[in-house]
């Protein structure tokens, strides 16, 4: 459904002694299959946003290629738009017009007649909890309400292909949760396949097949998320001994199948690898060498963890460190 090679988007920042090269996307190959929902995750800055305008069209790639449903997004921009589904970060912008007129023009941009465009965009409003916003204007709806209409306009065509931009940001937790349901219905619904940039690890983590993550402009893992959290670092188990004279013992036990044991009073912690495989073995083990547990936990990792072993440095602190405002600019 998408594939792409060496994708690359630079930009032109400031002028004479100031002037500078920003490579925002780096030599990007991604290839996504048809009814696949795919996250693709980073930090402020890395890239996502740039990405995503080049597959749906909207900025010419400096360099490399894609085909999106097919087609090829510069000779053929005409007709991967037609095939896709697009709802960008800043959101749409409105005419002034009632929000479900603007959506049914939306439709019929698109080609489908006004009774259909009315019929799919009643369902939308209703799925997306817009009942009764038909007859307002967009500009006097909430934040959280016009972002549901910016989805509602990139589906109303029932598109096979979705490109969704940070689409719950700003969303309060009952709202985010109403469009994941809709998110995952537009897999198991419409077989769709979905690519959508998010800052949520839990959002990718809850939502993707697979996810994609990018880091200064070039793709540094991608896989399913169990898969990339199995791979990076393993589950934390975390044993507690009823007295501290057995810590010795447990840890002795627990090193057997884990990496960097620490202890900690009368917590004894390592990772593991696929803790569900070999969490029985080890009570059985720690059972015949005579350790008597209070409690055992096992955490499993976090994206968090993962992207912080891919880059050293944590999502949330690539983030905090990201300053970057481009002044004048030219693609
Ligand atoms: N029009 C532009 N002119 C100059 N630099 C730009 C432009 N658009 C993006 N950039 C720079 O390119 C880099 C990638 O930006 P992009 O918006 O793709 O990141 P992102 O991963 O989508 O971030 P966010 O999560 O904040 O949306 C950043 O350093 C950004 O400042």
């Amino acid at each position: 459904m998408i594939t792409a090679r060496g994708l690359v988007q630079t930009f032109h920042t400031g002028r004479g002694k100031s002037a500078k090269e920003v490579r925002a996307v780096d030599g990007v190959d991604l290839d996504v299959e048809e009814g696949e929902v795919v996250g693709f995750l980073g930090p402020n800055g890395a890239g996502k946003t740039t990405t995503l305008r080049m597959l749906t069209t909207l900025l010419r790639p400096t360099a490399g290629t894609a085909t999106v449903a097919g087609y090829d997004v510069v000779t053929q921009s005409v007709q991967v738009r037609r095939s896709i589904g697009y709802v960008s970060q800043v959101g749409s912008t409105f005419s002034g017009a009632y929000a479900g007129d603007e959506v049914v023009d939306h439709g019929m941009l698109y080609g489908m007649s006004r009774a259909d465009a009315v019929r799919r965009g009643n369902e939308l409003f209703e799925q997306l909890q817009l009942d009764g916003l038909w007859k307002r204007m967009p500009k006097n709806m909430s934040g959280g309400q016009k972002r549901r209409l910016d989805v509602v306009m990139g589906l109303i065509h029932d598109p096979s292909l979705v490109f969704l931009d940070e689409p719950t940001t700003g969303l309060d937790p009952q709202a985010r949760a109403n469009l994941w349901d809709h998110i995952e219905g537009l897999r198991s619904r419409l077989g769709a396949t979905v690519f959508l940039t998010t800052h949520y690890l839990d959002e990718a983590d809850a939502l993707a097949d697979r996810i994609l993550i990018i880091d200064q402009g070039t793709i540094v893992a991608s896989d399913t998320p169990d898969n990339l959290k199995a791979q990076v670092s393993g589950d934390l188990v975390d044993l507690e001994v009823a007295t501290p004279d057995q810590v010795t013992r447990a840890a002795e036990r627990l090193g057997s199948i884990a990496d960097g044991v620490e202890t900690d009073g009368r917590h004894v912690r390592g990772r593991v690898q696929r803790a569900g495989r070999v969490v029985p073995g080890l009570l059985r083990d720690l059972g015949a060498a005579g350790v008597e547990l209070d409690s055992i936990e096992v955490l499993r990792p976090t994206l968090d963890d993962v992207f912080l072993t891919l880059t050293g440095r944590s999502l949330r602190d690539a983030e905090a460190g990201d300053s970057t405002t481009p002044e004048e600019v030219s693609a």
